[in-house]
This record gives C-alpha cells, sequence and structure tokens, in this order.
C-alpha cells in the first residue's frame, strides 16, 4: 500500500503520519545515554525508556538545514519507516516526537553495531557462510522496499546493522536519502557514498532500483573481503574507478573454488542498470538459493558447476584489470 505522494519523489505528510507525535520533551519519558550514530543533520543516541527500561535508538533530526526547512524531507522517513516497520529486516519506528526545532524517531535498537565493524576487523570478520546467511537477509529487506517502488540510494555497511554481537540478525536503517519512484520520475543528483554509489549517479542518468543493486554488490564484495572493490588513493580515483566499472577478484582476496559469489557479484556490478540482476534474481542465485538459514538446521549448498561469467574471464586473465 503505497501512501498518497505530496511530490513524485516524497511520501508523507504530517496528517498521513500513521503513529502519534509527542510534543513533550523525549527525555520526560527516556533516560539518554551516549551517541552511537552521527550523520550530518542527524544524532543518534542510546537510550532507555524509563516505564520499561527497553533500550531503544533516538534519532534527533534538525528541522532546517543551510537555512532550508527540511521538515518534508523527514516526514518521507518516517513514511517509509511507518511502511516498513512490519519487515524483520528493516528497523522498526517505536515513537515520534516533535519540538519547535527537531523530530526524534524513537527506533528500535540493534546492539550488535553496524556490520562496518566486521567488515574492517574491529569486529570477527564474517565466514563465507556467515556472509550468504546474512546478504540474503539484507535482499530479503531491499526486495520489500523495491517491491513498494522505494529505493533507498544509501546501502553501505555503515547502515546496516545486527541486533546481537554473536549470532545477530539483520536490521537495515537510515532512510534519509530514499526515494519513492513513480513512472514519471527521472532523479538526477549525486547521493551516497563514493565507494558505494551507482555509475549512473555519476553520469547523472536517471535511477531505479537497479541503483541499489550496484551497492549491494559492493557491500557484498566488502562483507566477503574487507577490500572495497572501485578503492582509490583520492575520492576522485574511487569515483573514477566506479565509472569504469572494472571489478577484479585477486587470489589474495578470493578463493579460485569461490566462482558462485564472484558470479553474482558480477551480476550486481554491470555497469548498464538495465543489464543488472533484481533483487529477486539475487535471491533465486546458487550462492543464496542453496542455502537454508541455519536455523532450518539443514544447509544444501548446490555445487555450482564452473559458470562463470564469461566477463569475469576476459576481466581475471587481461591486464586490464588495475587495482587501484
Ligand atoms: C549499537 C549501534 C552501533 N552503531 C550504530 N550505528 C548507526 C548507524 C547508522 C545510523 C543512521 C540511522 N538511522 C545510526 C547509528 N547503531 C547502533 N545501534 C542502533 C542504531 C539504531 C537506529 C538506526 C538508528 N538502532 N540501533
Amino acid at each position: 500500500m503505497s501512501k498518497a505522494l505530496l511530490s513524485p519523489d516524497r511520501l508523507g505528510s504530517v496528517d498521513e503520519i500513521r503513529g502519534e507525535v509527542f510534543k513533550v520533551p523525549w527525555q520526560n519519558f527516556f533516560t539518554v545515554e551516549d551517541t552511537i550514530g552521527r550523520g550530518k543533520f542527524a544524532i543518534v543516541k542510546k537510550c532507555v525508556e524509563k516505564s520499561t527500561g527497553k533500550r531503544f535508538a533516538a534519532k534527533c533530526i534538525r528541522k532546517r538545514r543551510h537555512c532550508r526547512d527540511c521538515t518534508q524531507d523527514i516526514l518521507h522517513e518516517i513514511a517509509v519507516l511507518e511502511l516498513s516497520s512490519s519487515h524483520p529486516h528493516l528497523i522498526d519506528l517505536y515513537q515520534i516526537y516533535e519540538s519547535s526545532t527537531e523530530f526524534v524517531l524513537i527506533l528500535e535498537y540493534a546492539a550488535g553495531g553496524e556490520i562496518f565493524d566486521y567488515c574492517v576487523g574491529l569486529k570477527d570478520a564474517f565466514s563465507e557462510t556467515k556472509v550468504r546467511q546474512l546478504f540474503r537477509q539484507i535482499l530479503e529487506a531491499v526486495d520489500f522496499l523495491h517491491d513498494r517502488n522505494i529505493v533507498h540510494l544509501d546501502l553501505k555497511p555503515q547502515n546496516i546493522l545486527l541486533t546481537d554481537e554473536k549470532d545477530g540478525d539483520i536490521k537495515l536503517v537510515d532512510f534519509g536519502l530514499s526515494k519513492h519512484l513513480s513512472e514519471n520520475l527521472e532523479i538526477r543528483e549525486i547521493l551516497g557514498t563514493p565507494d558505494y554509489v551507482a555509475p549512473e549517479v555519476l553520469n547523472f542518468e536517471p535511477i531505479s532500483t537497479s541503483t541499489d543493486i550496484w551497492s549491494l554488490g559492493v557491500v557484498c564484495y566488502v562483507m566477503l573481503t574487507g577490500v572495497s572493490p572501485f578503492l582509490g588513493e583520492t575520492k576522485i580515483e574511487t569515483l573514477m574507478n566506479v565509472t569504469t566499472g572494472v571489478v577484479d577478484f585477486p587470489n589474495d582476496l578470493f578463493d579460485e573454488k569461490q566462482t558462485a559469489c564472484k558470479d553474482l557479484i558480477l551480476k550486481m556490478l554491470q555497469l548498464d542498470p538495465q543489464n543488472r540482476v533484481t533483487a529477486k534474481d539475487c535471491l533465486q542465485h546458487t550462492w543464496l538459493s542453496g542455502f537454508l538459514s541455519p536455523h532450518d538446521g539443514v544447509e544444501r549448498f548446490a555445487i555450482q558447476d564452473n559458470v562463470f561469467h564469461d566477463n569475469a574471464k576476459n576481466l581475471l586473465s587481461s591486464k586490464k584489470c588495475s587495482r587501484s
């Protein structure tokens, strides 16, 4: 069910918010603890509800940014949160508080923190089996959004959380840059983070659900190796690497037997958005479909016969691959 649109790419308006907006200080009901996240226009603090002792994350978002009233943008983020609160791998919205200067979103607390910390070795690295289990959950969440014509546009390890440090599940967060796609909408603006941004964004070409798929291809590569496939010495060099779309799988990062995950990554990192797989295609791919959640007690992994994307063979054999 998609909400009436205020403008082509925005959901929601103050009278369409399903939940109640409280106009009293949120600190009356929550004990504020340490800061756990900080964005350009928001700060996120861990907090505990006084009446229940339950932990939450309070996302405090300023209404005014660069002398511009951004209330509509915040209402859009709230609408996407409300739309997706029913999905197990999208963060849940609990309460909303409003003051003259900010909105405070009381969100589900994910104790495991960002998967970024596990990818870069700050916490125990993921095994390939763990990556497959978590990446499947990420794709289920993104597929849910795409089915509702919502593109996240800021998918990166810093916005993908775990509910627990040990055997946690995925929670996707931060819909602040998300857009609702409608037929006549061509969004052309630079968004997202250099390592994860899709080439069409850099070329000011239309954005689509495929834009998220590119970002997830990079996320998968990083979850498996801790290395970003397009990383350059500078931000500009990274962006230039993205526009070439050249991806290599060096032997020091990938085992030659890992053909299934490399095949999926290559299908997600196609330069032309029209050639990219969808979230549903990914969930059917051998690397993910042969795998049942460990909670099912059964793990079946179809042996991937040596189907290897022709592109990869050319890339790996050619000297063109330069690791930036
Ligand atoms: C333990 C923890 C550690 N680090 C972060 N980082 C983080 C990343 C992105 C955003 C950006 C957003 N939104 C905010 C914080 N969130 C945590 N728990 C959260 C965070 C949350 C909700 C999303 C705030 N629930 N549980």
